[in-house]
């Protein structure tokens, strides 16, 4: 950007008001000091430095600020840890009844207005946002990562992993909840959590708006993003030649096809599940929230085996604070099994041997579930489609007073545009009905080198040798990408305790491609088959779509395009897509009430708790476990009130 460029923003931003003006500051900031300077942090060697540099432009402006919240007291009737959407939920719906108090305690920090900025994700990511997992390496996944290491970002923050996720916003199919139901779990089949899920909804998209299977008037909105390219309308097209139907993937009738993204946002800007849930409320006298409050222990008595509070550290002091009803566990699915296995509940025999006397004896940290993928399918194409990190600095003026004036344009973009669903010749071995697919594959209009490898190559940890080599070559052209996700992955992986130190990072065994009979690899081949015959039909065509040929170099010496060539492929960028879940699963460490098997007055409820991984991205089932374990908790006060 020139500095005429720049001083004529100035200029005109001299008629605007403070908050905007701020806004553009910040967004020059991100958009050209930090991409040209190369200083967003590198996962491996960033030191802590570097990170805080990064992060100054984000700490300039505040939406919300928490700090009136502070406790004053150190008594709730109820302490949620954790202000992911199922922690915001929680709090919101209790404290309705102002006789209730509620402290809700979060590890991360504050947001600001560039958190909101949808295009951004991958760069929040990077950021003290997230925190920054990596998985063990396994010597045949990750293979293209730097270390073998995969990345797993999880959101740290109001609103955890809603403050740096994509937005999309799908269900998933109603078997995928029914099988909980059959499972024995009551109260938890596709009709009955029908209602939650639309509990939090307000749909804003004017075609749905008759539409039974969408909610309307609760707190978190879902919109079409503002802009899309037109390579996504012929994406949808490619997918009509070959029969599928353009549908709303949220409505059960139509799960399999080819569906605009729908998105948890408002009027382009990200929202939040502290957004939509935690700052409207903030007048609420029962409400109590402390940020940057890390807990790293829940109190439990060891004879009664009942909880009665948390401990956590705020700015190295320790707090203890107790809860008269119930301590609710909300911190996610990394978070929530390394907070029980840090207090005694795990599996016993592990607890021990980090030196933690267990408690109760349950399989805590097991069964962790990903959607695993491979995102190296990058096509480029001819004209100039899609988004370009070149072009849009060289407009980057217009480019932001189109956002911050009228919140439109490609900052309003996820990236993602469409997602379709297809089913693979493998889907009979997982779900049997027809109805149900087993691959989506997402559309984004642009691709691994189209950013110049600044951001997406980081944020997905891909090795400078694989970089260099296959996407470098290819920089400065427009592209699109088509990621393949596996919908029911049959691997399992797990979380375990590095030591007994609680600000150690958990141990994260991803578990990619266990399963005995292989059948998550041979599904996930023909996805990418699937995506590979998408782009070649004409309304890709035309924009001359073309695959990136370039192999990877460790599977240069394989056929480019057999079946061999794809599974080295994914063993090499074996990307996820930070759907972690089932790590204090219903049925084993919790009841289908989310009451902590064998603890008294703890519950946990989040994303570890679903038993098996929905066929959807999990932010909706987040969502509505919140609503769920809100309506859980108030019945069973209820009736206890009534038995005694
Ligand atoms: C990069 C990324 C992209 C994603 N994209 C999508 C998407 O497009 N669509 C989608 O549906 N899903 C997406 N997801 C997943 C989705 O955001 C999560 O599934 C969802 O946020 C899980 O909600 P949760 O309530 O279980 O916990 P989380 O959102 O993980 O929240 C847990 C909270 O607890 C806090 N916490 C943890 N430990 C402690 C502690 N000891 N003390 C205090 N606080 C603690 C954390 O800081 C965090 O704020 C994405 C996730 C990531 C990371």
């Amino acid at each position: 950007m020139s500095e005429k460029e720049v001083l004529s923003l100035a200029r005109r931003s001299a008629t605007m008001n403070l908050r905007s003006k701020m806004e553009i500051t910040v967004i020059l900031l991100a958009f050209v000091i930090i991409p040209a300077s190369g200083v967003i942090p590198d996962m491996a060697k960033t030191t802590a430095k570097l990170r805080r540099l990064a992060e100054l432009p984000f700490q300039l402006t505040k939406s919300v600020t928490y700090r009136d919240k502070f406790p004053k007291t150190n008594k709730f009737d109820y302490i949620v840890v954790g202000s992911g959407p199922s922690g915001c939920v929680i709090a919101n719906r209790l404290t309705a009844d102002d006789s209730t108090s509620v402290l809700l305690i979060e590890a991360g920090k504050e947001d600001n207005m560039i958190t909101d900025i949808p295009l951004l994700n991958p760069l929040i990511s990077l950021t003290g946002w997230s925190w920054n997992y990596d998985t063990v390496p396994t010597n045949d996944t990750c293979l293209g990562m730097t270390h073998e290491r995969c990345p797993w970002p999880s959101g740290k923050g109001p609103g955890g992993g809603t403050i740096l996720n994509a937005m999309i916003w799908t269900r998933g199919n109603p078997l995928d909840y029914d099988r909980w139901a059959q499972m024995g779990l009551a109260g938890w089949s596709y009709e009955e959590l029908l209602p939650y899920f639309k509990r939090s909804e307000n749909t804003r998209i004017a075609e749905l708006s008759g539409s039974e299977y969408h909610g309307r008037g609760g707190p978190l909105s879902i919109e079409y993003p503002p802009f899309r390219t037109r390579l996504s309308r012929d994406y949808i097209n490619a997918g009509k030649s070959y029969g599928f139907q353009e549908v709303d993937y949220n409505d059960p009738r139509s799960h399999i096809g080819f569906g605009k993204i729908q998105l948890s946002m408002e009027d382009g800007e990200r929202m939040t599940s502290a957004t939509a849930f935690i700052k409207p409320i903030l007048n609420r006298p029962n409400l109590s929230v402390t940020m940057d409050s890390r807990v790293i222990k829940i109190l439990i008595d060891p004879k009664t085996k009942a909880a009665y509070g948390v401990r956590y550290v705020r700015k190295g002091k320790e707090y203890d604070v107790f809860a008269r009803k119930e301590v609710i566990v909300s911190a996610g699915a990394f978070g929530s099994p390394h907070l029980l296995l840090l207090s005694g509940i795990g599996p016993a025999r592990h607890l021990r041997d980090v030196g933690i006397r267990p408690i109760v004896d349950l399989p805590v940290g097991e069964n962790l579930m990903e959607h695993q993928g491979m995102h190296g399918l990058t096509f480029t194409i001819d004209t100039a489609d899609g988004i370009l990190l070149t072009d849009l600095l060289e407009n980057i003026v217009p480019v932001s007073a189109t956002y911050v004036g009228k919140n439109r344009g490609v900052l309003t973009s996820p990236g993602c545009e469409v997602i379709s669903y297809v089913r693979t010749k493998y889907a009979n071995l997982t779900m049997p009905a027809d109805t149900v697919p087993d691959v989506e594959l997402l559309f984004i209009s642009g691709g691994m080198q189209t950013d110049d490898g600044r951001l997406f190559r980081k944020s997905f940890g891909i090795s400078d040798e694989l970089y260099d080599y296959t996407y470098k070559p290819h920089e400065g052209r427009f592209a699109f990408s088509i990621w393949p996700m596996l919908m029911y992955p049959r691997s399992r992986g797990r979380v375990r305790l590095k030591d007994d130190n609680p600000l150690s990072k958990p141990i994260i065994d991803h578990g990619f491609f266990t399963d005995p009979q292989n059948v998550d690899m041979l599904t996930l081949i023909e996805g990418i088959k699937i995506a590979v015959m998408l782009a070649k039909t004409p309304p890709l065509r035309k924009y001359g779509a073309d695959l990136v040929k370039t192999p990877f170099p460790n599977c240069r010496h394989i056929q480019f395009g057999s079946d061999e060539y794809w599974e080295c492929a994914v063993r090499t960028m074996s990307t996820q897509f930070h759907h972690q879940s089932g790590t204090c699963a219903m049925g084993s460490v919790v009841d289908s009430r989310l009451r902590v098997i064998g603890v008294q007055g703890l519950r946990v409820a989040d994303a570890s708790v679903i038993p098996t991984i929905p066929g959807a991205h999990i932010q909706a089932a987040a969502y509505m476990i919140g609503e769920k374990a809100a309506d859980l908790i108030r019945e069973d006060v209820f009736y206890n009130n009534i038995i005694r």
